[in-house]
């Protein structure tokens, strides 16, 4: 037999984390897969990663890259599962040998967003009391709100969506940052305060829009993806992702970026903090979107032209030693 014309279609498994954030970000890919596809069957198999499961510790000291993500790659690379669906923040950008993006969706509002405790409702970034006390897990977010607000205190945050909110409703924290996407796919908006503007906070490379890995050699899973791509997003990506690859940063690095496109150019700012928020080198690059990826290189010289090395240099060695 040569042709397998007749043989029925194989079931496309989707692989995902069991967080309510992936499961909607999951379901969703999965919806637009079967809109664009109702012949095919697309089955969700669902999985603990490592950073599901260690939730004591600040993200920032258990610093494994792929911390979100490996559990699902073995699945891939095993052949126990045909795709996996990320926030692309959560993303490595070093992927395992056999695995590749093989799409990037739409993105929805990248930025950071404030979130206030209810004593705080009429309160933005720039009038919370001094002394509030912001609970963040992230160090971009924090080495770039001290290098702001230094009148502010931080405390690590940890745990999902739910557990986070209900920590700061409980009177724990002043206000949460996080990122406006999140809140918003699981029906949150109404709990963000305030957008922080680009000018204060960048946001992660990769913030608000979706990631799918598959294994490289898949041509058919490869194609399916392909409708579900946003080209912009793409580009923007590509750029982002590449400037974070050339200055070695994970997603545990104060590295922050916002890129727009308009027409065919591709507006990119970048910045590097140290933790303690009394350095931030930051700067911008344009060009064609055709360029992604040297405008990413591009940018990512410039910074480490100007101490960015040093800064990262510095935080690396400190998270060993804590
Ligand atoms: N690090 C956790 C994480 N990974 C993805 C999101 C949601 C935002 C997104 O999809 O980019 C969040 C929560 C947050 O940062 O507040």
């Amino acid at each position: 037999m040569t042709s397998n014309v007749s043989s029925p279609a194989r079931t496309i498994r989707i692989a995902s984390r069991k967080s309510q954030l992936a499961l909607v970000q999951t379901y969703w890919v999965q919806e637009q897969l079967q809109k664009h596809f109702p012949e095919r069957q697309f089955d969700v198999e669902t999985m603990s990663t490592k950073g599901d499961k260690i939730l004591d510790v600040a993200l920032s000291k258990i610093g494994d890259k792929g911390l979100f993500t490996k559990e699902l790659e073995l699945g891939m690379i095993n052949k126990t599962a045909d795709l996996a669906v990320h926030s692309l923040k959560d993303l490595p950008t070093k992927l395992p040998d056999g695995l590749v993006l093989g799409c990037v969706t739409e993105r929805i509002n990248p930025a950071d967003a404030l979130v206030v405790h209810a004593k705080h409702k009429d309160k933005q970034i720039d009038t919370l009391p001094e002394g509030a006390v912001i609970g963040t897990s992230s160090l971009r977010r924090l080495a770039q709100l001290r290098y702001h607000f230094p009148h502010f205190e931080f405390k690590d945050v940890r745990g999902n969506l739910n557990t986070r909110l209900a920590k700061l409703d409980d009177g724990g924290y002043d206000a949460l940052i996080l990122a406006v996407a999140g809140l918003e796919r699981l029906g949150m908006r109404d709990r963000v305060q305030q957008t922080i503007p680009s000018e204060i906070s960048l946001h992660a490379v990769g913030q608000g829009a979706l990631g799918i890995e598959c294994r490289a050699d898949d041509t058919e899973v490869l194609e399916l993806l392909s409708a579900l791509e946003h080209k912009p997003t793409k580009y923007r990506a590509l750029a982002e992702r590449e400037f974070l690859r050339e200055l070695e940063g994970g997603c545990q690095v104060p590295i922050g970026a916002n890129t727009t496109i308009e027409g065919e150019t591709l507006t990119f700012t970048g910045m590097v903090a140290s933790l303690d928020g009394q350095r931030l080198i930051r700067d911008t690059v344009s060009g064609n979107v055709s360029t992604a990826e040297a405008l990413g290189r591009d940018l990512a010289d410039r910074l480490k032209g100007q101490g960015a090395q040093e800064i990262l240099a510095e935080i690396f060695a400190q998270i060993e030693r804590s």
